[in-house]
């Protein structure tokens, strides 16, 4: 594909993504997966090259830019060896009209520029749109970090997760063997810390209560020496069922998966009611602190959505209190950079459950934020998460 044909196909694809986005479709990576598998003469230099331009695109817009095409004119704006690619070429884009108005460039949509938690600044803000690091997780059922890295002699050791490794950029860890015998996971640092901080140890109850496709379970599996019990439940069918491989290949037995009806979450959990050592709550957030690897999430959250997740962590925090036994700790996690999600939540709950006793997470790295500590891109180098952690009254 020559150059100016690049860029033609990035414009479609970002037509693509933007209504993909505005209608709550597939993702971004997934709609770029799709356009190619059906656009077979593009080899692999055109398929990365034309992925690069995406991003970079969708990276410089924090507002969901009107058209494919005003987004590149935006990204054209600062670079004149793309818009000499607006040249009318038979496969290209068409020229420049002076009359169209390129996407303005911006970190974050203006509704949202004053709802980040207080230590988040425009160092952060611009951090958050960098690229993320390739991080592993090494698994400790299957093997020691040293062991891990002799199996990657390329990787470096995380600088504060003692069980990461970080990796570099665009490394095919499923091809390896170290991946295929669940010796490592990918798994960001961030995510790893606060799997961490929920000191789950050998024999405990534990409920990971929004397992996904069970990150967490997996790291909360090894740290109990996979002895105890963990259920591992969620609403999403598919995700649950996406553990079940993952546990094979990572040497865990202790799990039991479990499919929840939205609404009806407490009668399926009724009979861990009081039992539980610990709630890990990784609830269903605006994924602010992950827009390393989603930049295009930013055009995917309104304040109504915004709103909705808010309450449904309420509600998913409450029914956690009533599971755990006396004195059990209830771990609140998010990938959110947002006020309401992480340090207000956690207040709003301290409110309502005046027994429970706040803990600030024992994690390396981190700030002090409200009632809980913020993991965040400058600071830390991990994607940004707020996690609080509470001991529930005797
Ligand atoms: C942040 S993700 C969890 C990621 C997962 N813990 C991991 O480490 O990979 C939030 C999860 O909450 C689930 N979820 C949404 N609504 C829920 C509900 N009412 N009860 C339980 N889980 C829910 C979503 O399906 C999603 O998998």
């Amino acid at each position: 594909m020559k150059p100016s044909a690049r860029m033609q196909a990035a414009i479609e694809l970002l037509d693509e993504i933007i209504a993909s986005s505005r209608e709550g479709g597939a993702a971004a990576d997934t709609v770029i997966a799709r356009y190619f598998k059906s656009r077979r003469y593009a080899g692999s230099k055109d398929r990365r090259a034309v992925r690069e331009l995406v991003y970079r695109a969708i990276r410089r817009s924090g507002e969901r830019p009107a058209s494919g095409r005003a987004a590149m004119l935006g990204l054209a704006d600062a670079a004149p060896e793309l818009a000499a690619l607006f040249d009318g070429s038979p496969h290209g884009p068409a020229p420049a009209d002076a009359e169209e108005e390129p996407a303005l460039a911006s970190a974050a949509p203006d509704w949202l520029r004053d709802q980040f938690d207080p230590l988040i600044d425009d160092a952060e803000l611009a951090a958050m749109l960098g690229r993320a690091p390739l991080d592993l997780r090494v698994n400790r059922l299957e093997g020691s970090r040293d062991e891990a890295l002799v199996a990657f002699p390329e990787a470096e050791r995380a600088r504060l997760s003692p069980i990461g490794l970080r990796l570099p950029d665009g490394f095919q860890v499923e091809a390896t063997d170290a991946w295929r015998t669940g010796l490592v996971e990918v798994q960001d640092e961030g995510s790893q810390l606060l799997s961490l901080a929920c000191r789950a140890e050998a024999g405990m109850t534990v409920l990971d209560l929004c397992a996904g496709a069970g990150g967490k379970t997996l790291a909360l599996a090894a740290e109990m020496g996979d002895r105890g019990r963990i259920v591992a439940a969620d609403t999403d069918r598919a995700r649950l069922s996406r553990m079940v491989p993952r546990l094979e290949r990572a040497g865990v037995s202790i799990v039991e998966t479990r499919l929840l009806d939205p609404g009806r979450e407490r009668a399926a959990l009724a009979d861990l009611g009081g039992t539980a050592d610990i709630v890990l709550v990784d609830a269903p957030c605006s994924g602010t602190g992950t827009w390393r690897r989603n930049p295009e999430l930013r055009w995917r959250l309104t304040p109504e959505r915004l709103d909705r997740l808010v309450s449904l962590q309420a509600r998913l925090l409450d029914i956690a209190a009533e599971l755990l036994r006396p004195g059990g700790h209830l771990v609140y996690a998010v990938c959110s950079l947002l006020e309401a999600e992480g340090r207000g939540q956690a207040a709003a709950f301290a409110g309502r459950h005046s027994g429970f006793v706040s803990e600030v997470p024992d994690m390396a790295g981190g700030r002090r934020s409200g009632e809980g500590a913020l993991l965040s891109p400058a600071h830390d180098g991990t994607d940004g998460f707020f996690v609080a952690r509470w001991r529930a009254p005797c």
